[in-house]
């Protein structure tokens, strides 16, 4: 089976700005990938290059086995979901309404939401412990509320790969865990997810294999357990191994989170 996404010796960026070169990985179906990096090391950059939002400055890009640019926009996102950075919006459109966008690519055009649609966006609130929101005003919600919001819109395309950029960046505690057990599920129906966060202890909690996009290259890809050591960690952020380590035992507490192999 081909990967759910894959990049072969990538290079991002913008016109006049490389931000990275030399990129390969590639990501199966019930895989989670969790990309660390510092700030401007360029993971959004690697996202919406992947999503073919962003042509690559070299190299190649395969969505389930197609070129990224083969794909038609409609089709792509019956496929691929895309969580990004919570951003305040500026429709006044409710919860539920943003959450049937999710269901949009599924939709006939000119067709409104089906029942059967707008059970699938309720179960999606509801999944991620925020149905209560589901007549609310995004534009009048929280900056984590938005977020979950986001999250269950992806949810609602039912996708094969799933890519959030910094899923759990504006959750409360109880969120998080929520968000990232919610992902911990999505392996189990199949789905690939590829997201980024900046809490290792996230990472460790929850991915099969691990990324470290230092500025300009990939630093390192494969377990958790291998990648993510204190000394990899110090030399991804510039600090010292000895502040990583020291801050290591406050997560090594957590239950490390033995992800179940997807049967392939
Ligand atoms: N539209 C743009 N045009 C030119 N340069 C950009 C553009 N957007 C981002 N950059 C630059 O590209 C680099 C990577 O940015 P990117 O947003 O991908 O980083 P990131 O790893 O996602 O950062 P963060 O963790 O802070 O969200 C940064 O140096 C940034 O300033």
């Amino acid at each position: 089976m081909s990967a759910a996404v894959e990049a072969r010796d990538l290079a991002i960026g913008y016109p006049g700005r490389r931000v990275g070169a030399g990129i390969s990985l590639g990501i199966r179906a019930g895989e989670v990938l969790c990309l660390l990096g510092p700030n401007g090391s360029g993971k959004t950059t690697l996202f919406k290059t992947l999503l073919g939002l962003l042509p690559p400055l070299a190299g190649e890009v395969r969505v389930l086995g197609e070129p990224v640019a083969d794909w038609s926009r409609a089709a792509f996102a019956r496929k691929v979901g895309y969580v990004p950075q919570a951003h305040a919006g500026i429709f006044p459109f409710t919860v539920e309404d943003i959450v049937l966008m999710g269901r949009a690519a599924r939709i006939e055009r000119f067709a409104a939401p089906s029942r059967h649609d707008r059970e699938i966006a309720a179960d999606c609130l509801a999944a991620l412990g925020v149905d209560h929101l589901r007549t609310r005003i995004y534009t009048e919600i929280s900056g984590g509320e938005r977020q979950l919001t986001l999250i269950a819109r992806a949810l609602a395309q039912e996708p094969a790969l799933l890519v959030m950029d910094e899923p759990t960046a504006s959750l409360d505690f109880g969120n998080q865990i929520r968000v990232l057990d919610h992902i911990g599920r999505l392996r189990r129906r199949g789905i690939a997810v590829f997201m980024s966060t900046h809490q290792p202890e996230h990472a460790l909690r929850v991915a099969d294999r691990i990324a470290l996009l230092a500025p300009g290259r990939l630093a390192g890809l494969g377990a958790p357990a291998e990648v993510a050591t204190p000394d990899a960690l110090a030399a991804l952020y510039g600090v010292d191994a000895a502040a990583v380590a020291a801050s290591l035992p406050a997560f090594s507490r957590f239950p490390q989170h033995r992800p179940e192999r997807h049967a392939s």
